[in-house]
């Protein structure tokens, strides 16, 4: 229930402001329907008319006074009536259509402009595939509902407000004997819903999880095919796409089952009112003749009476699934944004210092990874961060771009606390090289220029020189120009780095925080990352994660981290001095080097 009353919500914060769309969609609607209601009384009367000019015709005392007048009349009427039926269902399946084009794609921009504000926390969380389901199965179901679902409910809703006036115009006790079985269904329809409802929720996070495996192993296609791991791999998906197929199959079954159980519903029904109507006609005060004729006419009725409720419910899987998707989408429009501070500071460079005090840091609560970690940088200083795996360097870094907030401590810039300070004043000034470096759409040159996009083409040339892939970018038959995502240019992981670095430089950033990423290059691509680096660092205060250790020799201070807790801080020689960790660490490489 709490699924309806999300997508409830979520419905109404995107369709609210086409109401008047919708008021005009429903008197149109009233419209067809009281056009479709009416007409077969003009059907009748036509038949009617053209009975009595037959029989004035075919007589020759009252020939001269046969007229097809009233037939034709009436047979306009009644051609009205049916063009204005399918005039004003025409017009308002326009209107729901540009409300469900125009909505969606609200939707759409809402969900992407959402990911651009959301926390880092939300991404580093779910796999790529079940957000990317988000985008696209979740809402195109949600198109599909509003496209195909919108109108039935308008018509049912209209055809079933039609048919209790004109039953009750009838005959009010007739018209309660009609209506009698509709608790039970309710009933019925509830239980199935709940269950369905369960069931399509299933399906869909199965969906994303199916999504989010087949993405993980596209983009591991490499190491899977280096380690033989095919096999495994299908293993894995075909479990995903077993419980897939499962849970769709359940939500099939039990959003199925609610049209043949009213299917049901209507034949008992009909049933009641046949059996009340001729007790009535037996016992009423109504004449025989027109008593029959009353049950006659309420068994019509209550064949029809759940012919909306039918093709409500035979629409339910549709709905359901839309259902979940909003509470899917929505899931995402309520998670935090990014905390920005009101009033945010002004940072406008470093002047002295930034200071790490205390900081202790948890992503899941109750499971603490920096246990009071302190670390202080003068301004233009280079501090390398190493230790084994899991140690927590990476966690620094996140916290000092403020991808994520310390639970306690604080780091701060020349005395100010990083969380005063606007994101945006902030990132401006924080340039970090990624070790698994994106390159996005369009060319080299934009690519370059991504954090600053006004820059000119001689800063995009002058910072390639320096991160050293000038000359390589010029050797490209279109230079700068080169379109990225074109299958021809398929660059290495060196030549990417140097491109982030390069893109780095040009944000003439503050504060660099550079993961090294020269584990998986050549020497000579090592070679050439490591000047292009060293020249980015130089008169930078700058962070390194170092995984070599020949690379951070020249580093200010080395901050040895063991499971979230420093153990060893100094510059190379006084660490090897200790001879304590980092001195085995050191040890250890050199020999296989
Ligand atoms: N988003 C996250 N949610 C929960 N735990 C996380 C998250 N990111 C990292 N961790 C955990 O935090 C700890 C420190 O991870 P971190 O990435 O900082 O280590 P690292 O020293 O950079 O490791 P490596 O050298 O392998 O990159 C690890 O135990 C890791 O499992």
């Amino acid at each position: 229930m709490s699924d309806l009353k999300n997508a409830s919500k979520y419905y109404w914060h995107y369709l609210k402001r086409y109401w008047f769309g919708f008021t005009m969609t429903a008197i149109l609607i009233g419209i067809s329907t009281a056009c479709i209601v009416i007409a077969p009384t003009y059907l009748g009367q036509a038949v009617s008319e053209l009975t009595t000019y037959l029989q004035k015709w075919t007589s020759a005392a009252t020939r001269s006074s046969a007229s097809l007048g009233n037939f034709h009349k009436t047979l306009w009427i009644y051609l009205v009536l049916y063009l204005g039926d399918a005039g004003t269902l025409f017009i308002a399946s326009m209107i729901l259509a540009r409300i469900t084009a125009f909505s969606t794609g609200t939707m759409r921009v809402g969900l992407f402009r959402k990911m651009q504000r959301m926390q880092v926390q939300y991404f580093d969380s779910h796999s790529d595939g079940d957000i990317l389901a988000r985008y696209t199965s979740d809402l195109d179901n949600i198109f599909n509902a509003l496209n195909q679902a919108l109108i039935e409910i308008f018509l049912s809703v209209a055809q079933f407000i039609g048919l209790l006036i004109v039953m009750f115009a009838q005959n009010t006790t007739m018209a309660w004997v009609t209506m009698s079985s509709t608790p039970v269904a309710l009933v019925i329809a509830a239980i199935v819903m709940k269950k369905a409802g369960a069931a399509v929720n299933h399906q869909q996070d199965d969906i994303g999880s199916l999504n989010g495996y087949i993405n993980e192993q596209v983009t591991s296609q490499k190491v899977i095919i280096t380690n033989g791991l095919q096999k495994d791999s299908i293993n894995g998906f075909l479990k995903h796409n077993q419980k897939v197929r499962k849970s769709a199959m359940s939500g099939q079954i039990w959003s199925g089952i609610l049209n043949p159980l009213m299917q049901g519903m209507s034949l008992l029904n009909t049933s009641i009112v046949i059996f009340f109507g001729s007790w009535f006609a037996l016992n009423g005060t109504l004449s025989t003749g027109a008593a029959l004729a009353l049950v006659v006419v309420f068994v019509n009725y209550a064949q029809q009476y759940y012919q909306p409720i039918m093709s409500l419910t035979s629409l339910y899987g549709m709905i359901q699934l839309a259902i979940t998707g909003a509470r899917r989408v929505d899931e995402v429009r309520n998670q935090p944004d990014e905390i920005q501070p009101e009033n945010g500071k002004d940072l406008t460079g470093i002047k002295k210092e930034l200071q790490i005090s205390d900081v202790h840091f948890s992503y899941l609560p109750g499971k603490e990874i920096l246990h009071g970690v302190s670390i202080n940088v003068h301004k233009g200083e280079m501090v390398a961060l190493v230790g084994p795996t899991g140690s927590g360097k990476t966690t620094v870094m996140n916290l000092l771009n403020r991808f994520y907030d310390v639970d306690s401590g604080s780091i701060t810039i020349d005395g100010t606390d990083i969380r005063e300070f606007s994101l945006k004043a902030l990132r401006e000034h924080v340039g970090i090289v990624l070790q698994d470096p994106q390159l996005f759409s369009g060319t080299i040159a934009d690519n370059i220029r991504y954090g600053a996009p006004d820059a000119d083409m001689e800063w995009v040339i002058d910072a390639a020189k320096q991160a050293n892939i000038h000359d390589f970018i010029i050797s490209l038959p279109d230079g700068y120009e080169t379109k990225v995502s074109d299958e021809q240019s398929v660059f290495s992981a060196g030549q990417k780095q140097l491109m982030s670095i390069a893109r780095t430089i040009l944000t003439s950033p503050q504060l660099l925080i550079l993961d090294e990423a020269t584990s998986n290059v050549d020497t000579v691509t090592e070679a050439r990352i490591q000047a292009a680096m060293d020249r980015v660092i130089q008169g930078r205060t700058s962070f390194v994660i170092a995984h070599r250790l020949k690379t951070i020799l020249n580093a200010d201070k080395i901050i040895v981290l063991k499971d979230g807790a420093i153990i060893e801080q100094g510059d190379h020689e006084a660490l090897l001095a200790e001879d304590g960790f980092y001195a085995g660490l050191y040890h250890n490489q050199m020999v296989t080097d």
